[in-house]
C-alpha cells in the first residue's frame, strides 16, 4: 500500500469513528455493563456484601495495598460490611475471631501465593514457603532457636543492644541540657536495626548511622513496591525502583560477608558465639538430622533481618504514642515499673512483676496490628463453609486483624485504649481476650520470633519508663475535635507505621528523679 493510500485509509477510519461515536460508546457501555452483570451474578461469592469495585478487579486491593491504605481500608469495609466481605473477585476478608482462629489454625489452609514478595534469593524461606512438609521440617529445625530459653541466653546481648542504647544514646543528648527532644520512632528503628543485625549477622553496627537508617527504610520500601510489581511493566518497574533494590543488595552482600566471617572465626577458635547466625548454622532437622545449606542459611538470615526490624520498632512506636495519648496508663505504667525497679530491669523480672506494662503492650498489639492487618490464606480442596457461605476451593481468604480487633460485636469499647481489658475478669475470659489478638499470626505460622520481639519490646519499655519522664511537645496533637484520643496519621505497607514521624514522633523527655 502506497503512502497516500494509507493516509486515506486513516481519515477514513478517524471520519468513521467521529461520526458513528455515540454508537460506539454505547458498545461500550453495553459490554462494561455485561462483563459487571456476569460478574455479580455469577460469582460464588455474590451473596456476600463487599464494595463493587472490589467484585470487579484484583487491581482495586491492589492498588489499594500499593498506595498504603490496605489497614484503614480494611477497618473501614469491616465496618460497613460486618465479619465477612468481598475484598477481591476471588477474596474476602473476614473478621470474627473464631473464624479467623479456625483459618489460621486450620494447615490446609496454605499460606497465599502473596508471601512469594518476600522471596528475594529465588529460594524459600520459613516465611514464604507454602509447602506443608517443609514448614513442619524448618519450623522443627529452627523452633528450638526462639524459644524463651534460648532468647533469654541471648539477654546480654539484646540488652546491649536495645534497652541499654538507647539509655546511652538518650544520656549522652541530656548530658547538654536538663531536658530533650527525641525522635522516638527513629530512635527505635535504628536500635531494632542494630540489635536484630547484630543477632543474624553476628556483627556489631554503629547505632547512630543514618546510612543503615537509610538501608534498612530503603529495602523494606523496596520489597512493599515489588507488590505493585502487578500493576506495572516489569522495565518500568526496573528503573523506578532501581535505586532502592541498589540498597537492598547491598543488605544481601552483607549477609554474605557475615556468614563466612563466621565461618572463618569457627575456624581459629572453639568459642561458639550465641546469636541467631550461630543457630541458622548449627540448626539441624531432629528427624532428618539435616542442617541448612549455605543457600537456605542466606535465605533465612535475610528473611529474619527484614521480618523482624520494622514488627518490633514500630509496634514500640504506637505504645509510647498511645501512652502519651492516654495519660493515666502512662502513669500507672510509670509508677509500675519505679515502685517494682531501680535498676536494669531484666525480661524475667519485667514478666513477673510489670502485669500492667504487659499489658500495655498487649493493648498496643491489638489497637495497632503493625505488621499483619490483612494475613492471607488459599481455601484448600472441598471449599469451607464461613457464616453460612459457602466458599470454594482456590478462594483467598483474609483474615483481617485490625478489623477483628476493633470489632464492637467482639470488643467492649474497641478504639479504646484500655490496657485493664487484659487484666480484669476471669481467667478464662482473660484467655479468649489475648487468643483474640492475631497480631502475631495464629496457629501453625505463628510469628517464630515473639518471644524475641517481647524481649525487646519489654525490655525497652521498662528500663525507659524507669529512667526518664517522657511528655509531649505542644506540637503534637493528642485530641480531635470532640476531645478523644487520636490515632497520629498512618500508612500500611509491609507495616502499619505514623504517616509523619518526623513531627507526630516527637517527645520531650527529662531523667527522672530517683
Ligand atoms: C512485634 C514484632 C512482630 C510481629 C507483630 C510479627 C508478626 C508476624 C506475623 C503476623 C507472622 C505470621 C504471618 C502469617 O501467618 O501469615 C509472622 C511470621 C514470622 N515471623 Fe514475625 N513478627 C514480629 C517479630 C518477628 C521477629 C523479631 C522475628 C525474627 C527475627 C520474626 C520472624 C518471623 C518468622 C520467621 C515468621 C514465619 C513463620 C512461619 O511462616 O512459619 N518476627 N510474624
Amino acid at each position: 500500500m502506497d503512502f497516500d493510500k494509507t493516509v486515506q485509509l486513516i481519515y477514513w477510519c478517524t471520519d468513521w469513528i467521529s461520526s458513528n461515536i455515540i454508537f460506539l460508546t454505547l458498545l461500550l457501555l453495553c459490554y462494561l455493563g455485561f462483563s459487571v452483570a456476569k460478574q455479580v451474578h455469577t460469582s460464588p461469592l455474590r451473596h456476600i456484601p463487599g464494595p463493587l469495585p472490589a467484585r470487579l478487579t484484583k487491581r482495586y486491593f491492589e492498588l489499594i495495598s500499593a498506595l498504603g491504605g490496605m489497614a484503614t481500608n480494611g477497618l473501614k469495609h469491616s465496618r460497613r460490611y460486618g465479619d465477612i466481605y468481598v475484598c477481591q473477585p476471588n477474596g474476602i476478608s473476614i473478621s470474627d475471631p473464631a473464624d479467623i482462629r479456625r483459618v489460621l489454625s486450620t494447615p490446609q489452609f496454605t499460606k497465599h501465593r502473596y508471601y512469594r514478595l518476600l522471596k528475594f534469593t529465588g529460594i524459600d524461606s520459613i516465611m514464604t514457603t507454602m509447602e506443608h512438609d517443609m514448614v513442619s521440617k524448618r519450623r522443627r529445625t529452627l523452633g528450638p532457636y526462639f524459644t524463651t530459653s534460648f532468647v533469654s541466653k541471648m539477654e546480654a546481648l539484646i540488652m546491649a543492644h536495645g534497652a541499654q542504647a538507647i539509655i546511652a544514646k538518650w544520656d549522652s543528648q541530656l548530658e547538654e541540657s536538663q531536658t530533650c527532644v527525641v525522635n522516638y520512632s527513629e530512635t527505635f528503628t535504628l536500635c531494632m536495626f542494630s540489635s536484630v543485625s547484630r543477632l543474624v549477622f553476628g556483627q556489631e553496627l554503629l547505632f547512630d548511622n543514618n546510612e543503615q537508617l537509610r538501608w534498612i527504610t530503603n529495602s523494606t520500601l523496596f520489597i512493599s513496591m515489588r507488590a505493585i510489581l502487578q500493576l506495572l511493566p516489569h522495565w518500568l518497574f526496573k528503573i523506578l525502583t532501581w535505586p532502592w533494590e541498589h540498597m537492598y543488595t547491598k543488605i544481601a552482600t552483607h549477609v554474605e560477608n557475615s556468614i563466612s566471617e563466621r565461618k572463618q572465626l569457627l575456624a581459629q577458635s572453639s568459642d561458639r558465639p550465641v546469636d541467631l547466625l550461630q543457630a541458622l548454622l548449627d540448626c539441624e532437622d531432629p528427624k532428618s538430622k539435616m542442617h541448612l545449606s549455605p543457600e537456605q542459611i542466606h535465605a533465612e538470615a535475610l528473611l529474619l533481618l527484614i521480618g523482624g526490624i520494622d514488627p518490633i520498632a514500630f509496634t514500640l512506636t504506637w505504645a509510647v504514642h498511645l501512652l502519651m495519648l492516654y495519660p493515666e496508663c502512662y502513669k500507672r505504667a510509670t509508677d509500675e515499673v519505679r515502685s517494682q525497679f531501680s535498676s536494669l530491669v531484666s525480661y524475667a523480672e519485667a514478666r513477673a512483676r510489670l502485669p500492667f506494662l504487659e499489658a500495655c503492650i498487649l493493648e498496643t498489639l491489638r489497637l495497632v496490628p503493625v505488621p499483619s492487618v490483612q494475613i492471607p490464606r488459599e481455601v484448600p480442596s472441598g471449599g469451607t463453609t464461613i457464616k453460612g457461605h459457602f466458599i470454594p476451593a482456590g478462594t483467598v481468604v483474609f483474615a483481617n486483624t485490625w478489623g477483628s480487633h476493633t470489632s464492637e460485636q467482639h470488643w467492649r469499647d474497641p478504639l479504646r485504649f484500655h490496657p485493664e481489658r487484659f487484666l480484669e475478669g476471669s481467667s478464662a475470659e482473660i484467655r479468649l481476650r489475648r487468643h483474640s489478638v492475631f497480631t502475631f499470626g495464629y496457629g501453625n505460622r505463628i510469628c517464630l520470633g515473639k518471644h524475641l520481639a517481647w524481649f525487646n519490646m519489654l525490655t525497652i519499655l521498662a528500663n525507659l519508663l524507669l529512667r526518664y519522664d517522657f511528655k509531649l511537645p505542644s506540637t503534637c496533637s493528642r485530641a480531635d475535635r470532640s476531645g478523644l484520643p487520636r490515632l497520629m496519621a498512618m500508612t500500611t505497607f509491609l507495616s502499619n507505621k505514623p504517616k509523619y514521624p518526623e513531627t507526630d514522633c516527637q517527645l520531650i523527655i527529662t531523667k527522672a528523679k530517683s
